[in-house]
Parts: C-alpha cells; sequence; structure tokens
C-alpha cells in the first residue's frame, strides 16, 4: 500500500494543532502506521531540506523547523501521497484554500503548519530518513471493508 511521510512543523505543535489535523487524515480513511515527536537533529534537517540549502531562505526555514519539537508520521492509503498534499493546500497559505490545513490555519509561507512528501518516491526517501524500519507498524483497520471496494 502507498505509504507517505508527514511532519507537523513547530508551529502546528505549539499552536495545539496536532489532534485536529490528526483527526483529518484519520476521518478521510488512511492509516496512521509511525508517528513520533522529535525535536529534529541539524543533519537531519539538512537532509531533508537538501534542495532548498542555497536558496535565500534556508537559514530561516531551518531555524523555524529546528525551533521546537516536530510530530513525524507515516500514513498509509491508496493514493496517500496526492491525498494528503491535496488536505493540506498550497506551500503559500495566502493561496491555500478554504478546507485545506494551510488554508483553514496559517496566513505565511515561513509557518505552513506542515510538510507533507510531494510523490511516491520523495516519500520512500523522506520516511527513511526520519524512520527506522521497525518504527514502521503494520496493521489492518476494522473499517477498511468499508473504504475500499
Ligand atoms: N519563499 C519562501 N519563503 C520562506 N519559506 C519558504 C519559501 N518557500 C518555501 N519555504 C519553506 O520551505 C518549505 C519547503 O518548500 P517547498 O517548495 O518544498 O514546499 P512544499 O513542498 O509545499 O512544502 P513542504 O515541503 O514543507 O511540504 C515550505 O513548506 C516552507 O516552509
Amino acid at each position: 500500500m502507498d505509504q507517505t511521510f508527514l511532519m507537523i512543523k513547530p508551529d502546528g505543535v505549539q499552536r495545539g494543532l496536532v489532534g485536529e489535523i490528526v483527526a483529518r487524515f484519520e476521518k478521510k480513511g488512511l492509516k496512521l502506521v509511525a508517528a513520533k515527536f522529535e525535536s529534529l537533529p541539524e543533519e537531519r534537517v539538512m537532509e531533508h531540506y537538501s534542495e532548498h540549502k542555497d536558496k535565500p531562505f534556508f537559514p530561516g526555514l531551518k531555524s523555524y523547523i529546528m525551533s521546537g519539537p516536530c510530530f513525524l508520521m507515516v500514513w498509509e492509503g491508496k493514493n496517500v501521497v496526492s491525498i494528503t498534499r491535496q488536505m493540506i493546500g498550497a506551500t503559500n497559505p495566502a493561496e491555500a484554500l478554504p478546507g485545506t490545513i494551510r488554508g483553514d490555519f496559517a496566513l505565511e509561507i515561513g509557518m505552513n503548519v506542515i510538510h507533507g512528501s510531494d510523490s511516491d518516491e520523495t516519500a520512500k526517501r523522506e520516511i527513511a530518513i526520519h524512520f527506522k524500519k521497525e518504527e514502521i507498524t503494520s496493521y489492518e483497520r476494522v473499517d477498511e471493508k468499508y473504504l475500499y471496494e
């Protein structure tokens, strides 16, 4: 089954949005298979955001991500990457539609509450950066027969 890496960033944790955000994905029918609170070490921030390391906003991005604990998750489900990206909304909250997480809970691009992998390939890479294999569980949700045809 498809998997993705989602991370509630320090602003989402500090603003008390963890429960609300997790509830949205749970109610959609997606399955939480791994989760942990963690203050990310610098090496993992550099690895995760390596594509942005030369961008002018990178120093600010790095100190924001390291400003407090993040809530890291692996979610599973059919088309989970595209579904969660849609539920998260546009990178810039000013452009994110109402009903999306960023559209409902954020104002500015620098602090946009949550990260979500943008492709199956990226998801594999990001899951491997942040989770050990044994931290990821495997189980059936009892409602799966009413979610999948
Ligand atoms: N112009 C910018 N100014 C400040 N921060 C930015 C800017 N562009 C991106 N960022 C930060 O870098 C993160 C990664 O940017 P990216 O373009 O990969 O967006 P994204 O894929 O929607 O976001 P994420 O990877 O966090 O899910 C953004 O979520 C945001 O926190």
